[in-house]
C-alpha cells in the first residue's frame, strides 16, 4: 500500500511536537498520515522519538503542541482511555499472578463490568486467537508465542480502533522473534485495524509495514513502502541507517547505490563507457551463505586499524566462487547512472543539530 493513499486516515498527526525540555524537541513538528487498517512501522535509531510519537498518540505522554486526529476526531488532550486506542508493551507486560483469561479480562474489570460480562467477553477473544484451551493457565506456564497472543488479546478487550505496539518482538529469540513477526501481520490483516509498531530494526520494520516511517532527531527523514525506502532512501541518513547501501560522492553530489546493485571488475578491465566508475582496493571478503560481501576503500586512501571498508559489494556465492577477489586486490567499482539515486540533504531538524 503506498504510503500516501486516498484511503481514510485512521491517524493524522500534525505539526505534532514533544519538549521536554528547552531546547531542540524530542518531537519536532511532525505532520503524518496513517491509513486505515494499515500496518504502520515507526523505526529509528535510540533517542530519535518514536517511542515518545507512540506514547502521544497512547495518550500516555502530553503534547506540546499540534494535534492528533482519530478517525478525524481530535484526541489530542483525551485520556488515554477514552481515545479509542490500545497498546501492547515489550515482553507483553502480562500480570504473572493472574490467568491468561484473568489477563485479558482485566481492564473490563476497571472499567466495573460485571465477571460474568467480562469472562465471556475475554474467552471469546482468547478463541479468536487459538487460546480459549489455555485460557485458565498464568503467564509463566506458557510459550513466547502463546504470551503474545494473550497480551494482544488483552489489548484488543476494549475494541480498539488503532493497536499501538512498543518493541513487542525485542525480548524474544530470533527465531521466535520472526515467528511472532508473521503472526502479528496475520493479525492485523484479519482484524482489519491499523497497527502502529515501534522499532529500531530495519529488518523488522520491512517484513511488516505497508508503511515506514523513518525518524531521526526527533523528526521525520522518510516515510514510505518498504520498497520505496529501500530501493530510493531519501537522504544520506536513510540510506545509512537502512543499510545494503554505498553513499558515494560524484561530481553531481551524494548517490546511493545498493550494495547488490555495485559491480566489480578487474583494474585493468575495460568498462562501458558510460559506466560510472572508481579505482578501489578490497579490504575485506566475508561470507554469508548465499553472498559474500567484500569490503573496499577508494584506492589511494591510506587505512588505519580502526577504519571499516566504506563501500561495500554483494555479490552471489555463485558469481564470488567464479571470480574471486581477494583482499589487497586492486578492483574498478562501476555502477550504472540509473542505479544511483540522488540523495537529498538530511531532514531541516538534522541538520540543525549537525550544527549546533
Ligand atoms: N520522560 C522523559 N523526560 C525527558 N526526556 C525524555 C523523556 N523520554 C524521552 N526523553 C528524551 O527524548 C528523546 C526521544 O526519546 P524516545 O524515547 O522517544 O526515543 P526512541 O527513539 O524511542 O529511543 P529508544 O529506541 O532508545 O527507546 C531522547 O533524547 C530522550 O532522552
Amino acid at each position: 500500500m503506498p504510503a500516501q493513499t486516498t484511503a481514510p486516515a485512521a491517524i493524522e498527526l500534525s505539526a505534532l511536537t514533544k519538549r521536554y525540555a528547552p531546547g531542540k524537541p524530542a518531537v519536532d513538528a511532525i505532520d503524518l498520515r496513517i491509513a486505515s487498517g494499515s500496518y504502520c512501522c515507526l523505526l529509528g535509531p535510540s533517542g530519535c522519538g518514536k517511542s515518545t510519537t507512540l506514547r502521544m498518540i497512547a495518550g500516555h505522554e502530553s503534547v506540546s503542541s499540534g494535534s492528533i486526529l482519530l478517525d478525524e476526531r481530535d484526541i489530542t488532550d483525551l485520556p488515554a482511555a477514552a481515545r479509542g486506542t490500545a497498546m501492547m508493551f515489550q515482553s507483553f507486560a502480562l500480570f504473572p499472578h493472574l490467568s491468561a483469561l484473568d489477563n485479558v479480562a482485566f481492564s473490563l474489570k476497571m472499567q466495573g463490568l460485571g465477571r460474568a460480562e467480562r469472562q465471556a467477553r475475554a474467552r471469546d477473544l482468547l478463541g479468536r486467537v487459538a487460546m480459549g484451551h489455555l485460557a485458565e493457565r498464568k503467564p509463566a506456564q506458557l510459550s513466547g508465542g502463546q504470551q503474545q497472543r494473550v497480551a494482544l488479546a488483552r489489548a484488543l478487550i476494549t475494541r480498539p480502533r488503532v493497536l499501538l505496539l512498543d518493541e513487542p518482538l525485542s525480548a524474544l529469540d530470533p527465531f521466535l522473534r520472526s515467528q511472532m513477526r508473521a503472526e502479528l501481520r496475520r493479525w492485523q490483516q484479519e482484524l482489519g485495524l491499523t497497527f502502529i509498531h515501534v522499532t529500531h530494526s530495519q529488518q523488522e520494520a520491512m517484513a511488516l509495514a505497508d508503511t515506514m516511517v523513518v525518524m531521526n532527531h526527533g523528526v521525520i527523514e522518510q516515510a514510505g513502502t518498504p520498497h520505496e525506502v529501500y530501493n530510493r532512501p531519501a537522504n544520506e541518513f536513510v540510506a545509512r541507517f537502512m543499510g545494503g547501501h554505498n553513499v558515494i560522492d560524484t561530481p553531481a553530489g551524494l548517490v546511493g547505490v545498493r550494495a547488490d546493485h555495485l559491480q566489480l571488475a578487474p583494474a585493468e578491465a575495460d568498462l562501458p563507457r558510460d559506466a560510472q566508475r572508481m579505482q578501489a582496493v578490497v579490504t575485506d571478503v566475508e561470507y554469508q551463505g548465499s553472498h559474500v560481501l567484500l569490503g573496499l576503500q577508494q584506492q589511494g586512501l591510506a587505512l588505519s586499524a580502526n577504519d571499516t571498508a566504506a563501500y561495500s559489494v554483494m555479490l552471489s556465492e555463485a558469481a564470488f566462487a567464479a571470480r574471486p577477489y581477494p583482499v589487497g586486490q586492486a578492483v574498478q567499482l562501476h555502477w550504472s547512472a540509473g542505479q544511483a539515486h540522488p540523495l537529498r540533504p538530511p531532514a531541516r531538524a538534522a541538520t540543525a543539530l549537525h550544527d549546533a
